[in-house]
């Protein structure tokens, strides 16, 4: 994975119900946090509420992590396309900032309101909230 400026935001305590049946993390729990997390980045990179996750490249659990670990993830955007935002995931342990999980390509699409690829017009990060949706969407029908 690319060094650099990676943000690690949202920290997760690893309890008893996220665990395996060897007694480490379970990698499903993993990529949920992992999916909710870069779908909440894309909304904020994009600015607006209707985005979808088209791709997962190769996700590669470096290491586990056990009950009673502080984990932390970070996003980075490395691709502005027209529609598509493509991000790079880490996941470390937040003590020894061990990697745990990484994955080199998560592509977002970004949606107009009959559910079909849309610009977003935007080609830079943005490390405030100035692109944040400020209301509900109505549902989208699915397309045909
Ligand atoms: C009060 C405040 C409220 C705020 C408001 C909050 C709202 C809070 C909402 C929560 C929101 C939850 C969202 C959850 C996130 C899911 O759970 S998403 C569920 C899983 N994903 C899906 O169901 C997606 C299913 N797939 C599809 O619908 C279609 O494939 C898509 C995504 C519409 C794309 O269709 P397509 O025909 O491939 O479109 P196409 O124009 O060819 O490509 C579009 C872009 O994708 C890229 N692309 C296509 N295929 C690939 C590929 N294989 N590899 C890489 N890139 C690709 C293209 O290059 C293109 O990018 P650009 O060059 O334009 O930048």
């Amino acid at each position: 994975m690319q060094e650099g400026n990676i943000n690690f935001h949202t920290r997760k305590w690893v309890r008893p119900e996220d665990l395996n049946a060897n007694g480490t993390l379970f990698g499903g729990s993993l990529l949920r946090w992992i999916d909710e997390e870069a779908t909440i980045y894309a909304i904020l990179q994009m600015g607006n509420g209707r985005v979808v996750t088209k791709l997962m490249s190769e996700i590669n659990f470096v290491s586990s992590a056990q009950q009673g670990d502080l984990i932390e993830m970070g996003l980075r955007a490395v691709k502005f396309g027209t529609t598509s935002l493509t991000m790079q995931a880490e996941v470390r342990n937040m003590i020894t900032r061990s990697s745990i999980l990484t994955i080199e390509r998560i592509v977002f699409v970004n949606l107009d309101e009959h559910g079909r690829p849309a610009p977003h017009g935007y080609t830079d990060i943005t490390y405030d909230r100035d692109r944040l949706p400020t209301h509900h969407l109505p549902s989208v029908p699915p397309v045909p």
